[in-house]
């Protein structure tokens, strides 16, 4: 699909292809609809940037919220969406020993009590190594630190996730 074929998509089909760019925050994709016309794939990124950057710390932290923990509770009851599912069984998140599901849920929920939000990676571009590395490196940092690094990851994922909607054929069709 090209960003003429974008820019010609009702509200809702926009919605409904883009609207877990941001994962379940369909509200950052109904809000950037206005913002047409797009002239690039880039421009609809930096509008969906631009939004997050504009909202004030309680929303940036509520994006990150809204993220399911790596190799948590979500992948192990086949809850997680269809984008996520792909991205953490592309970094082996679904095939951890037990030893390093349990080191990650430790960590996770360490994480968790120290900053009021998960942890938020792209796994896309990082192997299991490195994962429970950051996870394990990221628990010192300071909170403002990590809100502001954690939606650096949101950025990344949702690039990804345009850049494999705009490729597919799925996509081509609408
Ligand atoms: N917690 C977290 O990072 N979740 C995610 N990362 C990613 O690439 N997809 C996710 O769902």
């Amino acid at each position: 699909m090209d960003i003429s074929a974008v820019n010609a998509l009702s509200y809702e089909d926009f919605v409904n292809t883009f609207g877990n760019v941001v994962e379940k925050c369909p509200v950052i994709t109904a809000a950037v609809w206005s913002r047409r016309p797009f002239v690039s794939l880039n421009a609809l990124e930096a509008a969906i940037s631009d939004f997050i950057d504009e909202l004030p710390e309680s929303g940036k932290e509520g994006i990150l919220r809204c993220h399911p923990d790596l190799a948590g509770r979500d992948l192990q009851r086949g809850t997680l969406t269809r984008e996520s599912r792909q991205e953490q069984a592309g970094a082996g998140m679904d095939a951890l020993t037990s030893g390093e599901t349990e080191r990650m849920a430790r960590l996770n929920e360490d994480y968790k009590k120290r900053f009021g939000f998960p942890f938020v990676i792209c796994a896309r571009m990082n192997d299991k190594a490195n994962i429970l590395r950051q996870l394990s490196e990221r628990c010192q940092n300071e909170r403002a630190v990590e809100r502001e690094r954690g939606i650096e990851e949101v950025k990344k994922i949702c690039r990804l996730r345009l850049q494999s909607l705009l490729l597919t054929d799925g996509a081509n069709k609408l």
